[in-house]
């Protein structure tokens, strides 16, 4: 990258122009242009994005749009569609697009096709799937398995516990589906305790099949298995696994038939949609896990073509970067208003804070500007209830993402009064109107509220928002969604010159827990550590 990022001519256009518009309000940028709910929108592989509640003018625009030019942002999301090793901290090509590539498309990393290996994994885990689904595969004892428990952490289980839990409606609900994550024994005791071995099968998910948190409870799941059924050949018929590691998998005693790989092109917090989402598959089929691969591919397409001004990810990237860089934001809430998509704003914080939570640029420079914002939220109305006070009118300022579906897939009525859904989405929308426009002293006033009480009930308003509406909570919406965001972070990494595929900054804490667990073992050691962490270890030794 040749300048600087803030030394760029495009980025002082917009420092100066921002300088220029901060105080404008959006109850003016709408009384100045009524047609801007309708202008200010987008559309693409089935989703509807309003920017309109956006600070933004048509001359912010074009001057973002200007950025991410000079950023050579076409250029940049070609060379990492063809397969270019565009992560150069690691020499791998980032291609988590190809898991989703058609049959028939040719997309060569060191002069190979990828796609075709992708279908075959595919396919085969259609034939497991469907041998599960249909009481075929059975247990060690002859019992057809009820149960699967997805062993993982991180990308090996943000997504498929987010994306099961998004597409539970689809889901054959005869199959009891689990997530153990966390290395605290609790996680696999409580998520085991109601299971009967005979019945379960346990995917170990992990690219590297070296995570110290899987692996640990990979051992202690089989142990609860064999404690049942005795036999180490029970585990052949319990277990499978999804890594890139096979020499790994087979050490761990995994037939590497009941392997279903990945490649080192596709990052951890990028892999849903590979063999990572097989305890998805197993839930909700084959056929839904490709139409979800099709909404996936459709948001790539969109991506790959779309213009600029019209591109999804590009437009909620640079909204993205409007913010954080100039006006400072700190954050970005993600507000789902399905309480499907309950765990799809702790996906995203690993998508977006593991991608671009960097303080170097490409070549190794100290940034001397904001990188990727927290991101966190709850589903709606939720929310509402607990922390939107402050977003209403507490000191900060919090862009949000609101995202709603025109049909419910439970729709309830409410005898007489609004169905259910419809409460739901009067929320939504209530919610960015309230944020946009606000309150002022004079309405409150008008409305007969005692002066010294006004101040309280006034709402500045001029709190931006996107709303992302779609039609339904489908397996294709849910992929279109998800690909949504993973271009915007792959936008907002090259407007900020960083590499948002590497995720360096989860290892020093790895080594160190490396060393201290060895510490904690029978004999008293020698702590070398400062003295706090020292302190520590011995209290935990002295009272466990
Ligand atoms: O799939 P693996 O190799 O077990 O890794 C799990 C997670 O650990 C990380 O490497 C670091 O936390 C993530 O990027 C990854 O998703």
């Amino acid at each position: 990258m040749s300048a600087p990022l803030t030394e760029t001519a495009a980025w002082q256009a917009l420092q100066a122009h921002f300088e220029s518009v901060r105080h404008v309000h959006l109850r003016d940028l709408f009384a100045a242009d009524p047609q801007r709910g309708e202008r200010l929108s987008a559309e693409g592989a089935g989703l509807y994005l309003d920017y309109s509640k956006h600070r933004v003018t048509d001359e912010t625009l074009e001057l973002l749009l200007d950025l991410a030019r000079s950023r050579q942002l076409e250029a940049r999301r070609d060379a990492m569609l063809s397969g270019e090793k565009i992560n150069a901290t690691e020499g791998r090509a980032v291609l988590h697009t190809a898991l989703r590539a058609p049959r028939g498309q040719e997309i060569l990393v060191d002069g190979r096709n990828v796609v075709p290996e992708v279908h075959e994994v595919l396919d085969r885990m259609a034939a497991f799937a469907e041998q599960i689904r249909e009481g075929q595969w059975l247990g060690q004892t002859g019992r057809p398995i009820r149960a699967v428990v997805n062993i993982g952490i991180g990308g090996s289980d943000l997504g498929p516990v987010m994306a099961y839990e998004a597409l539970k409606h689809y889901a054959q609900r005869d199959l009891t589906m689990r997530f153990v994550s966390n290395v605290d024994g609790t996680d696999l005791v409580e998520k085991t305790r109601d299971l009967n071995p005979e019945e379960t099968l346990f995917i170990v998910s992990s690219k590297t099949f070296t995570t110290q948190e899987t692996m640990a409870n990979a051992q202690s799941a089989r142990a609860w298995l064999l404690a049942a059924l005795g036999d180490d050949a029970a585990v052949a018929r319990h277990f499978v696994a999804v890594s890139t590691n096979a020499e790994a998998v087979q050490k761990f005693g995994i037939d590497t038939a009941n392997m279903f790989g990945f490649w080192d092109w596709v990052g951890g917090r990028y892999s849903m949609d590979s063999a990572i989402g097989l305890s998805l598959m197993l839930a909700i089929g084959p056929e839904g896990f490709r139409e979800l691969l099709a909404g996936f591919h459709a948001m790539d397409e969109h991506f790959a073509s779309a213009p600029l001004k019209a591109n999804l990810p590009v437009l909620m990237a640079l909204l993205g970067v409007w913010y954080n860089n100039f006006f400072d934001a700190q954050t970005l809430a993600v507000l789902p208003y399905d309480q499907y998509l309950a765990y799809f704003p702790a996906y995203l914080q690993q998508l977006d804070m593991e991608s671009n939570g960097k303080h170097v640029t490409l070549d190794g420079h100290e940034v001397a500007y904001q990188t990727g914002p927290v991101v966190w939220g709850q589903p709606g109305t939720n929310g509402q209830h607990a922390f939107y006070q402050l977003i209403h009118q507490g000191t900060k300022l919090i862009p949000c993402d609101f995202i709603a579906f025109a049909q419910t897939l439970n729709s309830l009525p409410l005898p007489g009064g609004a169905p259910h859904h419809d409460l739901l989405m009067a929320n939504v929308f209530a919610q960015t109107e309230a944020l946009a426009f606000g309150k002022t002293l004079p309405e409150v006033l008008a409305e007969g509220v005692a002066p010294e009480l006004a101040p309280h009930r006034v709402f500045e308003g001029n709190r931006p928002t996107s709303t992302v509406l779609a039609d339904r909570l489908t397996p294709h919406t849910l992929g279109a969604l998800i690909a949504l965001y993973e271009h915007k972070v792959f936008v907002q990494g090259v407007i900020w010159d960083v590499n948002s595929f590497d995720q360096w900054g989860v290892e020093l804490g790895k080594v160190l827990a490396g060393r201290i667990v060895k510490e904690l073992g029978a004999d008293e050691p020698e702590l070398g550590h400062d003295s706090s962490t020292n302190a520590l270890i011995r209290r935990y030794r002295a009272r466990r």
